[in-house]
């Protein structure tokens, strides 16, 4: 009986002996796991931004903020040099923005090329000539240059890894960290699988177009996308030294430009989703037998070798889509991450790095970035007034080009070629808005209303009738319709009336997520 007892209470004392261990182990387990978040808190004393992603936006941020002596922690995919036919043409606007930030040397040695305008061609091979109003930029050498992104985007992710401030990390961002409602880092997956995790008062994402964490930050509405067919044309030349060319063929344009010394850029858009397959060999044909009649001549036997050419013929998607205000502190999102917009008019790199400038300027004055969000919220009010006037003209430029069934918008197609071989102020300011040289809403204003009036007078000149009338009140009645939802979506006082809002000048603090 002794026994017995003896046996179970011994069983319930190492009982209770492992419960006491358990939990101390549990104990010691907590204290090491609270150990390495304070050790990562901790670390936001070695980093002030994270920036995700090192394309176009990503690396010129990461030695924009560097160059301000910021300790900067880039975590990019994929290092080596990209290879794709997105953001060839940097538009003089964002070449001036370039020299702003200080980085016109990375178009250096990298075989740029240097370009004065565009020509404008019709089917029936007509065209003008649209040289870029360069000359008050002269002393800063403008003009649009053209390269391989990857080399450009190459050179500034090398020139940020030579700041001693800027660490550039391979890595994929699998999500952001978010504690009490704000953005406190992010967790990163290395090229070995091993798991991370870095810390910073502020993160900026600049994960491009396809971004997987702009949805972590806002909900944008996005349009349905259309695709660019590209193919690389050699051993040929355009047609005017220095010039792209954009052709107004059917069902929709086909633009060209000098990617090197040696090799020219053409790009078909394909409007909508319905696009010809390249496996089955219809793109081939469709190219050949729709795109190549219409191209000037100069370059038509070129084209037609390209598209002979084996794996020359690369297609890729894009959408446009709205900025966003991101309302999350700690956050804030950049590049095609944040807006996007038709390129036809080459503007993104453009908004990108205007809104480098920005927010350089905003996030100077800071001692440090843990209080950022109400400098961050000034940021969305200070960007519209040239990021929307770049937007609107995309949008605008797609839709006097792009297929349509309705006799009115083939009119305005028309009435804006006409416009546009008027010349003086009226071509060159035209001209100087898609160039970014001075895209402000109120230029934007102005020659809406004198493309307005030139197409009114063509059809009231020289004897008005009451049918011109109609026709011409109908042509201003579809204008308005293309126009007006693009500037509704880009958020019509945030554009035109910016001085009128409180942002404008200092902004609200942020509403925690939780509090909300
Ligand atoms: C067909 C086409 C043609 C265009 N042509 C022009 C043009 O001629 N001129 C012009 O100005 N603009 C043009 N654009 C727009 C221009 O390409 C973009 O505005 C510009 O590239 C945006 O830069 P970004 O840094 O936001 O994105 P990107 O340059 O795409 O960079 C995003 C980076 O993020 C990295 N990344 C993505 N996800 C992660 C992750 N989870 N973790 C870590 N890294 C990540 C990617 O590897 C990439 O390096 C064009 C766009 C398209 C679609």
């Amino acid at each position: 009986m002794e026994l017995v007892i003896l046996f179970i209470a011994s069983l319930f004392g190492l009982l209770l002996l492992y419960n006491m261990i358990r939990r101390k182990i549990m104990e010691i387990r907590n204290i090491t796991s609270n150990v390495v978040v304070m050790k990562d808190h901790k670390s936001y004393g070695n980093t002030d931004v994270i920036i995700v992603g090192a394309g176009v936006a990503g690396s010129a941020l990461a030695c924009t903020l560097g160059k301000d002596g910021r300790r900067v922690h880039v975590i990019e995919r994929d290092l080596t040099e990209p290879d794709r036919m997105v953001g060839e043409l940097l538009q003089p606007g964002g070449y001036l923005k370039l020299v702003e930030l200080g980085l016109e040397d990375c178009l250096e040695d990298i075989d740029a090329q240097r370009v004065g305008g565009h020509v404008l061609y019709k089917k029936n091979g007509e065209h003008i000539m649209l040289s870029y109003p360069l000359e008050k930029f002269q002393a800063v050498d403008a003009s649009g240059r053209c390269f391989h992104n990857g080399r450009f985007v190459q050179k500034m992710r090398e020139k940020a890894a030579t700041l001693p401030n800027v660490r550039l990390e391979k890595g994929t961002v699998t999500s952001l960290i978010e504690e009490k409602g704000s953005v406190k880092g992010v967790n990163y997956k290395t090229k070995d699988g091993r798991e991370l995790t870095a810390y910073a008062p502020l993160t900026i994402v600049c994960d491009g177009c396809f971004s997987n964490l702009r949805r972590s930050l806002c909900n944008p509405k996005m349009d349905i996308p259309s695709t660019y067919v590209g193919l690389i044309l050699k051993d040929c030349q355009l047609p005017y030294a220095n010039h792209g060319v954009l052709v107004m063929s059917d069902p929709s344009p086909v633009t060209f430009y000098p990617i090197s010394s040696t090799e020219i850029r053409c790009l078909v858009l394909i409007a909508g989703q319905k696009v010809p397959s390249i496996a089955n060999g219809e793109m081939v044909n469709y190219l050949k037998n729709v795109v190549a009649s219409q191209v000037p001549s100069e370059l038509r036997d070129a084209l037609i070798r390209a598209i002979g050419e084996e794996n020359n013929i690369r297609r890729m998607q894009f959408r446009s889509m709205a900025a966003n205000t991101c309302t999350i502190p700690g956050s804030l999102l950049i590049g095609d991450a944040f807006n996007m917009r038709h390129p036809l008019s080459a503007g993104g790199m453009t908004v990108a790095l205007s809104d480098i400038v920005v927010l350089r300027h905003l996030l100077k004055p800071l001692p440090n970035f843990t209080d950022a969000n109400a400098v961050l919220q000034r940021f969305y009010t200070l960007r519209k007034p040239v990021a929307s006037t770049i937007n609107i003209l995309a949008g605008v430029t797609y839709q006097v080009f792009s297929p349509s069934l309705d006799p009115s918008r083939k009119e305005i197609r028309e009435a804006f070629y006409g416009y546009l071989r008027l010349g003086g102020i009226f071509t060159n300011g035209a001209i100087g808005l898609l160039a970014g040289l001075n895209p402000t809403p109120l230029g934007f204003a102005f020659q809406f209303i004198a493309v307005a009036v030139y197409t009114f007078g063509r059809l009231l000149l020289p004897f008005p009738t009451p049918n011109a009338i109609l026709r011409g009140a109908r042509l201003l009645y579809v204008a308005i319709d293309m126009i007006f939802p693009i500037i509704k979506a880009e958020g019509i006082r945030q554009m035109f009336f910016p001085a009128s809002l409180p942002a404008y000048y200092s902004a609200p603090a942020l509403a925690h997520k939780s509090d909300q």
